[in-house]
């Protein structure tokens, strides 16, 4: 279950980032993070999503503004803050020539918790690692590489977990293994952050969703409220008859006319309490426009996405 808890576990005020080149890639961000969520940052390629991340983790500095991760302040009290902050970045580094286990236990040890090898087992043995576990880095296949940064994320018992695209070229089962335990952790009481450029991902998996775009959170919210704000439905009639053109007196509809004028498509906004489909059958009826087969369909969180933000506004490339 979602806690509904009002504290929440991540605060972040006025954060701004300006590299050294003069680049700034982010803008006065405010956000905060409920306790025991799922929240997906989503954002097109370079809108600052890993800055943000890094910020939040401490590996980056922030140009100003402020972070308290679990009621510690990322930089003042830095080893506080990293310490409930378990990170797992796109790509594996380091560590290749040492073994599974090695890995994973000197991961607890950084963060100066006390040795405990039942719980490292249990994380081995839900990400399918447990036979691994002697076995050198290196010799791993990419997806079992990926699920050891995993186990190493969670190996010192983080309260909060950020995941940076994790379905990065990850194959359908890692992917499907992750989700499940990603639900498990959650279920468990952690905090999970994840970036994604896979949509589905984030419908499938947020409660949350944050987008950003150039820098800019454009939007924090919950998903089913911004799949029902901003999300379009439509009614798509199969005709009797095709058609070459709409009737005039159909101009007034958003209607469009596909499949070689076999298909005539309903655009209405699901927020309205009306959805007009009533009048419009009438309408067609009384143009003599008949149909064998109707459906309807919902805007996915991709076009909500790709609404969002890709606005006819944008000049840029
Ligand atoms: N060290 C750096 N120095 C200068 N500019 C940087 C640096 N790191 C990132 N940037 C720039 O900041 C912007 C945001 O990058 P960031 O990696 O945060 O984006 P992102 O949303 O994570 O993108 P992607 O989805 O491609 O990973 C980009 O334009 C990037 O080129």
């Amino acid at each position: 279950m979602t806690s509904d808890n009002t504290n929440p576990i991540i605060f972040v005020r006025g954060i701004n980032k300006t590299y050294s080149g003069g680049f700034q890639a982010l803008k006065n961000i405010n956000l905060d993070i409920k306790r025991g969520e799922i929240f997906a940052l989503l954002g097109p390629n370079g809108a600052g999503k890993t800055t943000l991340i890094s910020i939040i983790c401490g590996i980056v500095n922030a140009t100003s503004g402020t972070i308290t991760a679990d009621g510690h302040d990322t930089v003042r009290d830095y080893r506080a803050a990293r310490a409930s902050i378990g990170l797992v970045p796109q790509e594996l580094h380091t560590d290749a020539f040492e073994s599974v286990w090695a890995t994973v236990k000197f991961s607890r040890g950084l963060f100066g918790k006390a040795p405990n090898a039942a719980y490292l087992e249990k994380v081995l043995r839900d990400l399918s690692l447990w036979d691994k576990r002697n076995q050198k880095i290196k010799d791993l296949s990419g997806g079992m590489k990926r699920r050891v940064l995993i186990a190493k994320a969670l190996a010192h018992e983080p309260t909060i977990l950020f995941l940076d695209e994790p379905s990065a070229g990850v194959d359908v089962e890692l992917r499907h293994d992750m989700w499940r335990m990603v639900r498990e952790l959650r279920a468990q009481g952690t905090t999970i952050i994840l970036t994604t450029h896979y949509i589905e991902e984030a419908e499938e998996m947020a409660d949350r969703i944050g987008v950003i775009d150039k820098g800019e959170l454009i939007v924090v919210e919950d998903k089913a409220r911004l799949m029902r704000k901003l999300g379009k439905k439509q009614l798509t009639l199969v005709l009797r008859k095709p058609m070459t053109s709409l009737p005039a007196g159909l101009n007034a509809w958003p209607l469009t006319l596909s499949d070689n004028g076999h298909t005539l498509i309903y655009s209405f906004d699901s927020q309205k309490e009306e959805s007009g489909i009533a009048e419009l059958l009438r309408t067609l009826s009384e143009h003599g426009i008949d149909f064998k087969d109707l459906r309807s369909t919902e805007s996915s969180l991709e076009d909500i996405f790709v609404s969002l933000v890709h606005k006819p506004t944008e000049t840029q490339e």
